[in-house]
């Protein structure tokens, strides 16, 4: 069965959001004290959560990322986990942490089925991580990519997300990781979701990295992988891991895109940028699952073909990335 959209592009692949609570407070994420929680009646049941996973899936969703918030805070989550692993059509149950619980979680998580994590780290100093985070220890976050590797997970993905003057300083020293880690570090493009102010002047282009990185060292194109999400990848030559592009902003990879969201509420997104949700919530009350099933069809139909927030133009209306899932 496969789900496509009205640009000819195969829809496989769904972000679930399971919580909009987070055990961290990233500037670019969320506001200091936090986004209006959604109400514990508002927060979708693991049950229906599950109903939307498995629908998605016998319509074509090959691949689910599970994300929040941060996915690790929500109770329940490995038991959840482990039923979404055992969905028989799905051929990827992977997830994105900011990495803080890895290192009580990730044995669990490894044995729940999970098959590959990305972890969130924009700073290896203390100091700048605490300040981009409002109160995260890079020790712990370091702990858990340990604790993840000794697990048995493949080498983790760690997205730093890059902003000028403040952690831009850091590119090379993520690049270093790879020299004689397996790891893939990706450099994404610093995206306006709270819709701030002056966003440009943070926002450091990916071709900007690149060209930083490629000045100092000598960088292969890396092939990408089956149902690859958005990074354009390179290995330092001669380095054990990889590193990889996000250009959120300034690319062009809407042309390749293969995803459609859910949040922990119940509303499905098309687009990440875009301002139209779809309530799923009313099809969950019923034992049929045709209606979920027509609603999701209807939610590919509406994919647009293209963000339109780069050259300065922001079209979408704020939104809290914690509540999407990134
Ligand atoms: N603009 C845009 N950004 C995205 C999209 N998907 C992921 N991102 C951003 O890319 C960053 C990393 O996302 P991840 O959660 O690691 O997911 P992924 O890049 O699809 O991961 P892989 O499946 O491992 O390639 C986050 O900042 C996301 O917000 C997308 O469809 N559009
Ligand atoms: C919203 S978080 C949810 C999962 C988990 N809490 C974490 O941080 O990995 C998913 C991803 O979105 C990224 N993200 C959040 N806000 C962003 C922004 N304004 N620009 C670029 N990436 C952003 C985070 O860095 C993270 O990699
Ligand atoms: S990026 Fe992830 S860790 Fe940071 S505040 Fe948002 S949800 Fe939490
Ligand atoms: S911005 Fe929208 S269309 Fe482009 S890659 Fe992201 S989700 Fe897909």
């Amino acid at each position: 069965m496969e789900l496509i959209d009205n640009f000819g592009r195969r829809i496989n692949y769904l972000r679930l959001s399971v919580t909009d609570r987070c055990n961290l407070r990233c500037r670019y994420c969320m506001p200091a004290d936090g986004v209006d929680k959604l109400a514990h009646a508002a927060i979708l049941s693991y049950e229906e959560l599950f109903r939307i996973a498995s629908a998605a899936v016998a319509i074509g969703v090959e691949k689910i990322r599970v994300t929040g918030g941060e996915p690790l805070v929500r109770k329940g989550i490995v038991p959840f986990l482990a039923r979404l692993a055992a969905i028989p059509a799905l051929r990827q149950l992977v997830l994105t942490t900011n990495g803080m619980l890895l290192p009580e979680m990730a044995v669990e998580l490894r044995r729940a089925g999970v098959q590959r994590l990305n972890i969130s780290l924009d700073s290896l100093k203390p100091g700048t991580f605490r300040a981009i985070t409002r109160s995260g220890d890079v020790g712990q976050v370091l702990a858990g990519i340990d604790a993840a590797v000794a697990a048995g997970f493949p080498p983790p993905k760690i997205n730093m997300v890059v902003m000028r003057g403040v952690n831009d300083g850091e590119v090379a020293d993520f690049a270093r990781l790879t020299l004689d880690h397996p790891y893939t570090v990706r450099y994404i493009e610093y995206m306006p979701a709270t819709r701030e102010e002056n966003w440009q002047r943070l926002c450091i282009p990916a071709r900007e990295i690149l060209d930083r990185l490629a000045s100092a060292y000598e960088l292969e194109p890396v092939e990408k992988g089956e149902m690859a999400g958005p990074s354009q990848d390179f290995r330092i030559r001669g380095a054990a891991g990889t590193i990889g592009v996000i250009s959120a902003v300034s690319g062009h990879f809407c042309g390749e895109c293969n995803r459609v969201r859910v949040t922990a509420a119940g509303m499905a997104k098309s687009c990440l940028f875009s301002d139209e949700t779809l309530d799923l919530r009313p099809y969950l009350g019923t034992d049929d699952s045709a209606p979920l099933t027509e609603a999701l069809r209807r939610l590919v139909g509406c994919k647009p073909e293209r963000h339109g927030i780069d050259g300065g133009r922001v079209e979408h209306s704020a939104f809290s990335m914690a509540k999407v899932g990134g």
